[in-house]
C-alpha cells in the first residue's frame, strides 16, 4: 500500500518548565491521505496548535519532540534539523492561521508577497512569479487583481487577507495545508465564504487540509474525517459522518451537545462542565475523568488505549475498550 501524505507515529511534545519535563501531547498517531481533509477539534489547550507546529517544524523554543516522530511523504522528519523542515514549508506544506494580518508584512504589498513565495520555492522569473500571483489571487475569489496586487495589508478586509493568505499558502501547490482556526476572526457570512473556499481549493488542487478548530460545527462543513483531542491526547478519531451519528467519547458527545442547532433555539446552550486540565496539573488515569459523567475508579487510575470500534473509527475511553462494549 502507498504510504499516506502525512504521518504522526506515536508523538509526545513535551515543555521544560524549572527542570522538569511536562508532556504537552502523548501517543499522538494518525495518517493524513493524499487529498484528504482532516480536522482537529478539542478545547483551547487540548493540543491543536502544537500538534499543527510539530508538523511545520516550528514548535516553541521550551518544547521538544521527545517520543515518536513525524513521516511527511514518506520521509521521516529530523526533530533537530531546521535545514530539512525549511526545504518541506511552503513547498510540500504550508499554514495558515487566524489572524493573517500577523502573518503578512505590513510594509509589503500583497501581490508582491504572494509573488515573493513563488520566487523562493519554485524558482521562477520575477515576471513569472507576479503572472502566478495574480492567477492565484484570481483563483482564491479576489477580483480587480491588478490593482490589488498593489495594495498593503491594513487597505484589505479581514475576508479578503484570508484569501491572500490562502493563495499565498497555494502558490506552490503544496500536498498540505494546515489551518489553524482561519475563520475564527471573521463574521459568519465571511466565514462561510472561507470554507467554501477550503473546500473548492482541495477539490481543484488536490491539497490534503489538517483544519484545526474548536467548532465541530466549522469542521463538518470542511471535512471528511475528524480527531478530538483531549489534554494532548487523541479521543477519537472517525469520519465526520459517523462522529455526528455514532459519537461515543462522552467528551465528543458534550462538544456535539454545545454546538447550536435549530431546535436549540432560544434555550441557553450547553457547556462541559469544568475545564481542561493544565499540563502541569494532569494526572495518572484518563485525563477526561475529572468531568466526565460515566467516569468509574478504573477512569481515574488507568489511561485508556485508542481502541477499534467500528472501521475507521477509534476512541480512547474504557467505556469502549473491548472492541465497543460498553463495560
Ligand atoms: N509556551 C508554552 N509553555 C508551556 N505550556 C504551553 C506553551 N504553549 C502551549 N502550552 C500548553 O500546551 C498545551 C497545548 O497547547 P495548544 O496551544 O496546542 O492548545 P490548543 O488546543 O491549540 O489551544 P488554543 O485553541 O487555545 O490554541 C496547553 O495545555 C498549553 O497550556
Amino acid at each position: 500500500m502507498a504510504s499516506a501524505l502525512l504521518e504522526l507515529k506515536d508523538m509526545e511534545v513535551a515543555f521544560t518548565i524549572g527542570k522538569r519535563a511536562y508532556p504537552a501531547l502523548q501517543q499522538i498517531s494518525f495518517k493524513v491521505e493524499e487529498k484528504e481533509t482532516v480536522g482537529i477539534v478539542g478545547e483551547s489547550g487540548c493540543g491543536k496548535s502544537l500538534t499543527s507546529l510539530s508538523v511545520m517544524g516550528l514548535l516553541p523554543e521550551t518544547a521538544a519532540m521527545t517520543k515518536g516522530g513525524i513521516i511527511l511523504n514518506g520521509q521521516p522528519m529530523e526533530p533537530a534539523s531546521s535545514e530539512g523542515w525549511s526545504t518541506v514549508r511552503g513547498k510540500q506544506v504550508s499554514m495558515i492561521f487566524q489572524n493573517p494580518m500577523s502573518a503578512l508584512n505590513p510594509l509589503m504589498p500583497v501581490g508582491k508577497q504572494i509573488a515573493e513565495m513563488a520566487m523562493t520555492h519554485l524558482s521562477v522569473s520575477k515576471q513569472e512569479a507576479k503572472r502566478l500571483a495574480m492567477e492565484m489571487m484570481a483563483k482564491v475569489g479576489l477580483s480587480r487583481v491588478e490593482r490589488l496586487y498593489d495594495d498593503y495589508p491594513h487597505q484589505l478586509s479581514g475576508g479578503m487577507m484570508q484569501r491572500i493568505m490562502i493563495a499565498m499558502a497555494l502558490i506552490c501547490s503544496p500536498k498540505l495545508l494546515i489551518a489553524d482556526e482561519p475563520t475564527t476572526a471573521l463574521d459568519v457570512t465571511i466565514q462561510g465564504q472561507i470554507l467554501d473556499l477550503l473546500r473548492d481549493m482541495n477539490r481543484s488542487i488536490g491539497t490534503a487540509i489538517l483544519f484545526i478548530s474548536h467548532d465541530l460545527g466549522v469542521i463538518r462543513e470542511v471535512c471528511d474525517r475528524v480527531i478530538v483531542m483531549y489534554a494532548g491526547y487523541i479521543v477519537e478519531d472517525a469520519p465526520v459522518a459517523e462522529i455526528l451519528d455514532h459519537p461515543k467519547h462522552p467528551y465528543t458527545v458534550g462538544l456535539l451537545q454545545s454546538l447550536p442547532s435549530a431546535d436549540k433555539r432560544g434555550r441557553p446552550l450547553y457547556t462541559i462542565p469544568g475545564r481542561v486540565p493544565s499540563i502541569t496539573d494532569r494526572g495518572p488515569g484518563c485525563p477526561f475523568a475529572g468531568r466526565c459523567p460515566s467516569a468509574t475508579d478504573l477512569c481515574e487510575s488507568v489511561t485508556p488505549e485508542l481502541s477499534q470500534v467500528a472501521a475507521g473509527h477509534q476512541v480512547r475511553c474504557h467505556l469502549y475498550a473491548n472492541g465497543g462494549r460498553v463495560i
